[in-house]
C-alpha cells in the first residue's frame, strides 16, 4: 500500500491509494474531538473523494495514538473547548453544527464509506461511525460510548433514530440513556459492528475489504447502497435513488430519441414494441 496524501489539512489527514480514500481525524490529543476547522476540512475531503471517478471507497478514521499518553481514538464528538452557547463557535465567531452536513455527506455520496474505529467512538464521533456503511472496530482499543445526554447535546438523526433500526430500539435507548461503554466485541454482537479486528492489523483489513468491494459492479453498489437508504430517508432517499435511476434512463435510445426528437423540432418516435412488461 503506498498511500499518497491528496491534500494537506490542519486537523485531518486525506489520503488516496488504489481507489481507496482515507480521511481521518488527526487531534489525537483530544481524542479527536472535531471543531468547526476540522469538520469544514472533513466535508472538503469528503466532496473531493466524491467527485472522484477513480475512488470507490472511502475510509473514515483517526490517527493516534496520542501523543500525552498514548490513548487511541477515532473521534470524541464536538470539542467542548470550542462549544460556546448556540453551538461550536468557528474561527469566524459563527456558531456552527456543521457536522450534520458531513454525515449527509456520507450517507449520501455514491460510495462506500468504512468508519475504523481504532479507538473511542463518543458522543458525535458514536454517531459518525453510524452513519457510515460499515465499522470495523480494533479488538484491544475500540471503545463505543454516547455521552449526549451527559452534555446536553442530542443527535436525534442518524446517530439516534439509525442507531435503532440498526441494534434494536432497547439498546438504542440504553446506549443513549446509560451513555455506558462498549467494546468492539459487544458492539459486533449488538449489530453496529461488522468485524472485531485485532489492532495491528485493522488498516490492512479496511484496505482489503475496500479492495474487494472494489472488484464489484460500481452502479450496483450505488443503486443498492441509495436502496438500503431509501426506506429512512423519506422523501430525500427516493429523490437519491430516482436521480440514479435517472442517469441510468438517459442512457437508454428511447432518452435519446426523446432528446432528439426536441432539438430537431420534431415529434418523438419511440417505436413500437417499447412496452417492455
Ligand atoms: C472520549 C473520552 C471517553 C476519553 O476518556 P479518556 O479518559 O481516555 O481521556 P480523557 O478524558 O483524559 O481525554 C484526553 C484529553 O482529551 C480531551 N478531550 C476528550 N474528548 C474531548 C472533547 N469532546 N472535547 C474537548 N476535549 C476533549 C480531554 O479534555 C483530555 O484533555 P487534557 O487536556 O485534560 O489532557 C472522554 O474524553 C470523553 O468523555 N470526552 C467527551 C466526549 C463528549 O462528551 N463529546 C461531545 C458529545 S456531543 C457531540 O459530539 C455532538 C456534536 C455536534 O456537533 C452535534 C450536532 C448536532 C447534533 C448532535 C451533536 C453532537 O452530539
Amino acid at each position: 500500500m503506498e498511500w499518497i496524501t491528496a491534500k494537506k489539512y490542519e486537523d485531518i489527514t486525506y489520503k488516496k491509494c488504489n481507489g481507496v480514500a482515507r480521511i481521518a481525524f488527526n487531534r489525537p490529543e483530544v481524542r479527536n474531538a472535531f471543531r468547526p476547522k476540522t469538520t469544514s476540512e472533513l466535508y472538503d475531503a469528503f466532496y473531493d473523494a466524491q467527485e472522484d471517478t477513480s475512488i470507490g471507497v472511502v475510509l473514515l478514521s483517526g490517527e493516534g495514538p496520542s501523543p500525552k499518553d498514548g490513548g487511541w481514538a477515532f473521534c470524541s464528538g464536538g470539542d467542548q473547548k470550542a462549544r460556546g452557547n448556540q453551538g461550536y463557535v468557528g474561527e469566524d465567531g459563527y456558531h456552527r453544527l456543521n457536522i450534520l452536513e458531513v454525515q449527509r455527506l456520507i450517507r449520501f455520496m455514491p460510495k462506500v464509506v468504512i468508519a475504523v474505529v481504532p479507538g473511542w467512538a463518543v458522543g458525535g464521533g458514536h454517531s459518525l461511525h453510524v452513519v457510515c456503511d460499515l465499522t470495523l472496530a480494533s479488538k484491544e482499543h475500540a471503545i463505543f460510548k454516547q455521552t449526549d445526554a451527559d452534555v446536553t447535546s442530542f443527535d436525534g438523526g442518524y446517530g439516534s433514530a439509525y442507531l435503532a433500526k440498526m441494534v434494536g430500539q432497547k439498546k438504542a435507548r440504553e446506549i443513549f440513556f446509560l451513555g455506558r461503554n462498549y467494546s468492539a466485541q459487544e458492539a459486533f454482537e449488538m449489530g453496529m459492528v461488522n468485524a472485531v479486528i485485532p489492532h495491528e492489523e485493522l488498516e490492512a483489513t479496511a484496505y482489503e475489504w475496500a479492495q474487494e468491494i472494489l472488484e464489484k459492479s460500481p452502479t450496483s453498489i450505488k443503486m443498492l447502497k441509495f436502496a438500503m437508504n431509501l426506506t429512512d430517508d423519506g422523501m430525500v432517499g427516493q429523490q437519491v435513488f430516482a436521480g440514479e435511476a435517472t442517469r441510468l434512463a438517459y442512457g437508454t435510445e428511447e432518452a435519446k430519441e426523446g432528446r432528439n426528437a426536441f432539438l430537431e423540432k420534431r415529434k418523438p418516435n419511440f417505436g413500437s414494441n417499447k412496452w417492455i412488461p
